[in-house]
């Protein structure tokens, strides 16, 4: 399937559209199968869009929600991902959604990863919906450029990987590149011109997959409806 672009003038606009597409799709899918499941991404980007999303009007009680990937901090630590869900999405009509924490007291992600994947395995799959950022240097969840995981966690069985990237802090827990190349809808929400024409360099270059920005190998790899939602 191709990848649709949505771009909007502001990036109000474009958090507002985005959680409607979320919350329909989200609706859509406890019409036909009792329940859902959405994976977001964390970082800067979708805090505006997590509060928009969290007013809908949907039955949240029949939603399970998690992370595609965590920095492996405590969620009151100020990168966890975690901790931005909670504080703008877990919220409003949406406190009443199942949320399945992608982090653990274990010291690292590789001493924590079976705890995650046991949890995972109780969320509904395929996902629904999934929500992906994009880092400047092309990662998406955490798969990293260049992680002496990456290549593991591009052909892994398991729903989770652990990561260490080679620059951005914090060991990471992350989707599987199969796992997220599953779901059902894959949404990647970006802002900015430079992700923008990073992406578009991503998608375009001709490179070895191996070399390939991890971006690329996950949409290369998407089979389902894939969009790219997009502002200033
Ligand atoms: O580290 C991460 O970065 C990406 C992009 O974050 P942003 O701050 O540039 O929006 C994010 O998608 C991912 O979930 C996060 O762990």
């Amino acid at each position: 399937m191709s990848l649709q672009w949505h771009e909007y003038a502001s990036k109000d606009e474009l958090d507002h559209q985005l959680a409607e597409t979320i919350a329909q799709a989200l609706a859509a899918a406890i019409a036909a199968r009792g329940q859902a499941s959405a994976a977001v991404s964390g970082g800067r980007t979708p805090a505006g869009m997590f509060k928009a999303l969290s007013e809908k009007d949907i039955d949240w009680s029949r939603v399970s929600l998690t992370l595609v990937d965590e920095r492996w901090v405590p969620v009151a630590h100020a990168d966890s991902n975690e901790r931005t869900v909670r504080q703008n999405l877990l919220v409003n009509r949406a406190a009443a959604a199942r949320f399945v924490s992608p982090v653990s007291a274990a010291d690292t992600p590789h001493a924590g990863q079976a705890e995650i994947e046991a949890r995972f395995a109780t969320l509904p799959q395929p996902f629904d919906v999934l929500i992906l950022g994009m880092g400047d240097d092309g990662h998406t969840a955490s798969l990293f450029p260049e992680a002496p995981e990456l290549e593991a966690a591009c052909a892994s069985t398991a729903l989770v990987a652990a990561v260490t990237p080679p620059v951005a802090p914090h060991r990471r827990i992350t989707l599987t590149l199969p796992t997220i190349a599953k779901a059902r809808e894959v949404i990647v929400h970006i802002t900015g011109e430079g992700k923008k024409a990073l992406l578009h360099t991503a998608l375009t270059e001709d490179k070895p997959v191996t070399a390939q920005y991890p971006i690329r190998r996950v949409l290369d790899a998407v089979a389902g409806e894939k969009h790219v939602f997009w502002a200033a």
